[in-house]
């Protein structure tokens, strides 16, 4: 039986995508409207401040295209904050004017396919800081969920440990091409949503999410391995930009 792989977990993570019922937002009184964007400023100032303290992390882009208009990616210490965050979020007066598109449950997962006999990733300072991450503020994000395949030779989970380790490893080679250029976070969510993890992508030229996602396309790893759920891409929404983005 192969072996499975060794995780490490770190802070739980929601990608929240919703729509804005713009034509709800266009008929809400101006006070209404005011009232919506002040407590969602407030609201993201304050997540500013946990992070700020290193308590967890945010991002919230405007997303491209039909799927969704924004997107709210939250990293938390437990699945507890989460809910508690989704559920004021749910209450507040900009969630009126907004309709859920996707939404995504999982957990900052960093495997040890790479770690050498006898090291205890666990130890190493920038594992601990890569599991608790701070999400960058680059222009853009890419996220979409992803399987790997479990069809007749193409079975990743069949492979053994050795193996695996080697095509991870060239997937590692591709990905460090773009060292500067990409942040990924890579979440697990197996057990926790429909597809086994999330790719989260940040870019400061959104140019290099489609190089990125195009040259992985050739790693054995993804291109005899992968199965790819939606993608969505998009823009990153500044706290003070955000009456702006609202403005009508
Ligand atoms: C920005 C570049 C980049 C870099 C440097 C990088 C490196 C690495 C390393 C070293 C490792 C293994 C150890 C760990 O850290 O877990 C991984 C792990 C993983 N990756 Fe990756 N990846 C990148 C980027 C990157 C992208 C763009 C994708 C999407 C693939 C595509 O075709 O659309 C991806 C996927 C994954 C996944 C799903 C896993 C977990 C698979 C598993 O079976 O456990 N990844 N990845």
């Amino acid at each position: 039986m192969p072996e499975a792989v060794e995780t490490m977990d770190g802070w739980y993570c929601l990608h929240d995508l919703r729509k804005i019922d713009w034509t709800k937002w266009k008929k809400a009184s101006e006070e209404e409207r005011q009232q919506a964007v002040h407590e969602l400023q407030t609201m993201l100032y304050e997540w500013e401040d946990v992070a700020e303290a290193r308590d967890g992390s945010h991002a919230f882009y405007s997303i491209m295209g039909q799927k969704a208009d924004f997107i709210l990616m939250i990293l938390r210490p437990t699945m507890q904050e989460l809910s508690n965050i989704e559920l004021r979020f749910n209450k507040s007066k900009f969630a009126e004017f907004t309709t859920p598109s996707y939404s995504y449950v999982s957990v900052v997962e960093l495997s040890k396919y790479m770690s050498k006999e006898g090291d205890n990733p666990e130890e190493n300072p920038g594992v601990r800081a890569r599991l608790k991450p701070k999400l960058p503020d680059w222009d853009h994000i890419c996220f979409y969920p992803m399987d790997k395949r479990r069809e007749g030779n193409d079975n990743w989970y069949m492979l053994p440990m050795d193996e695996r380790r080697q095509l991870m490893y060239e997937h590692s080679l591709t990905g460090r091409k773009y060292a500067g250029e990409i942040k990924q976070i890579i979440t697990g969510s197996m057990g926790f949503d429909d597809w086994e993890w999330s790719v989260t992508l940040f870019a400061k030229d959104v140019l290099q999410l489609k190089k990125i996602v195009y040259e992985m396309r050739f790693d054995v790893v993804s291109a005899r391995y992968g199965e790819f759920g939606p993608f969505y891409v998009g823009n990153i929404l500044k706290t003070d930009a955000i009456p702006e983005f609202l403005a009508i």
